[in-house]
């Protein structure tokens, strides 16, 4: 898989760095919610952002519920198809709680635009987005965050759950992949 990557872009050390001043902040944000007796939930977008949580939640020492989503618009593409669909929903009520969206990457937005106003309509005590990447790109869906990873220059990444055409999600670090083998 290396060999199909331009440029590593941030390595295992560095993401692992960065998620856990993340989840140190996320753990003081939170602390007197938890302590009100309040539930926060962690919401991970499958399939990308699935590493990430996983990484994040054991980087945070405040009880967390996890749960899943699954949505798609990229297909086996390098470009968002615009059409963005819930392949699955969440498991638990989201009603009450405190809601943290774990995202792998902010690209046109059109995924947390829906996300955000879909899960706003349950009820969530709150509702945050935590994003690994933000991409640096002209065309981009507002979508507040409260904590980006990293600001990612406008190219098609992969690694650390990142694929393309369901490949390279297993790479430890994030790189460009080669035009070539998209184009
Ligand atoms: O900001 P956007 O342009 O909407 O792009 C971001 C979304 O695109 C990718 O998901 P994808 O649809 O490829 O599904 P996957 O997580 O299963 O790879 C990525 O994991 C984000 O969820
Ligand atoms: O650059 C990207 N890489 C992989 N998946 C993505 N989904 C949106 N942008 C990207």
């Amino acid at each position: 898989m290396d060999q199909d990557v331009k440029q590593v872009l941030y390595t295992r050390e560095q993401i692992a760095e960065r998620v856990a001043q993340i989840g140190e902040a996320l753990t003081q944000q939170y602390a007197s919610v938890v302590e009100r007796g309040e539930q926060v939930v962690l919401v991970s977008v499958l399939r990308g952002a699935a590493l990430f949580m996983a990484d994040l939640a054991r980087e945070m020492d405040i009880p967390v519920e996890m749960d899943y989503i699954a949505i798609s618009s990229y297909g086996s593409g390098a470009k968002s198809s615009g059409v963005v669909r819930m392949i699955k929903d969440v498991s638990s009520d989201i009603s009450g709680k405190h809601v943290i969206i774990a995202e792998d990457i902010l690209d046109s937005g059109l995924t947390l635009s829906y996300l955000l106003k879909n899960l706003a309509s349950r009820g969530p005590a709150s509702l945050t987005v935590v994003t690994l990447l933000r991409k640096q790109t002209r065309a981009q869906a507002q979508v507040e965050c409260a904590h980006v990873g990293f600001e990612c220059p406008d190219e098609f990444v992969v690694g650390y759950g990142l694929d393309y055409a369901e490949r390279y999600r297993n790479l430890p670090y994030i790189g460009i992949l080669k035009p070539e083998v998209y184009q």
